[in-house]
């Protein structure tokens, strides 16, 4: 599928993240500039540390930037986007024990104020996007790892955001899942047309996802590189990953990374 529409949808402009403040604070951020266009994949990649959490939690309006700015269609935020939703890794400390798959997807809506019949409509597609239909009145200890991260995203789905922030949302399940996981990642980009940006530390991840990646490096942190990532489609597991293209994206990517840790 042609993602890359040209029409940047998320821009990062000249960021800065500091932790505490005066001689003791971390700089964590330095002069961050890169954008996400509308309905693209971008995946986020640099080692461990660098910053791609705090990133995160800065675009989400979860933690206030200490300079630049972050803008959605041209307008400044600066605090929680409405258009945004958010994955993180651990699924088992976002989803709430106590409620079944249905109220979970319930809860973060409740403030939309939406009808019975609209509230329905929305879980029922969302859990059928992300192969869940039927469990929703399974408790969240009654699946499995990987359907419980497909909850984690049939909830930002049922959402109906325009960007989707994830934090290395397939980490903690098995190779097989993850794979599929990859899968439900690309179908929901195009049947909703929602532009993603995820961070992974699995460099095959990101140029199987990834229509770009943006690679970050030193401290404080900056961007080492965009790299178009021009892979034909559709993507399919095995055939796509066997491409010469994918091992000389992945070498690419692999070696920014390494010089960033030298
Ligand atoms: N709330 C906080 N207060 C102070 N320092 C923090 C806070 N959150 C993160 N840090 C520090 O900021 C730095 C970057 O952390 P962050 O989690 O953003 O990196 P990361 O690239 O996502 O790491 P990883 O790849 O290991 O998940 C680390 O040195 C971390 O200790």
């Amino acid at each position: 599928m042609e993602t890359s529409t040209a029409v940047p949808r998320l821009t990062v402009q000249s960021l800065a993240k500091s932790y505490g403040s005066g001689p003791a604070a971390a700089h964590i951020i330095g002069d961050l500039t890169f954008s996400t266009e509308a309905g693209e994949i971008m995946c986020i990649v640099g080692p461990s540390g660098v910053g791609k959490t705090t990133l995160l939690k800065c675009l989400a309006g979860l933690h206030p930037s200490t300079g630049g700015t972050i803008s959605i269609d041209g307008r400044t935020i600066s605090g929680p986007p409405p258009e945004m939703a958010l994955v993180f890794q651990d699924y088992s400390r976002s989803l709430m024990p106590w409620l079944n798959v249905r109220k979970n997807l319930v809860l973060p809506l409740r403030h939309l104020r939406l009808d019975p019949a609209e509230l329905k409509e929305r879980c029922d597609t969302a859990l059928a996007a992300v192969g869940l239909s039927g469990a929703e009145h399974k408790y969240p200890w009654q699946l499995s790892g990987g359907m419980q991260q497909r909850v984690a995203i049939a909830r930002a789905l049922a959402y109906r955001p325009e960007i989707l922030i994830m934090d290395e949302p397939f980490a903690s399940v098995d190779a097989q899942t993850r794979f599929e996981l990859e899968d439900l990642c690309l179908k929901i980009r195009d049947d909703f047309g929602m532009t993603i940006l995820l961070v992974t530390h699995d460099i095959d991840e990101a140029v199987y996802l990834s229509d770009r990646i943006v690679a970050i490096g030193s401290k404080p942190a900056r961007v080492l590189d965009v790299i178009d990532v021009d892979l034909p489609g559709p993507r399919e597991q095995i055939g796509t990953r066997a491409l010469p293209q994918f091992a000389e994206l992945r070498t690419r990517t692999l070696s920014l990374i390494r010089q960033a840790q030298s």
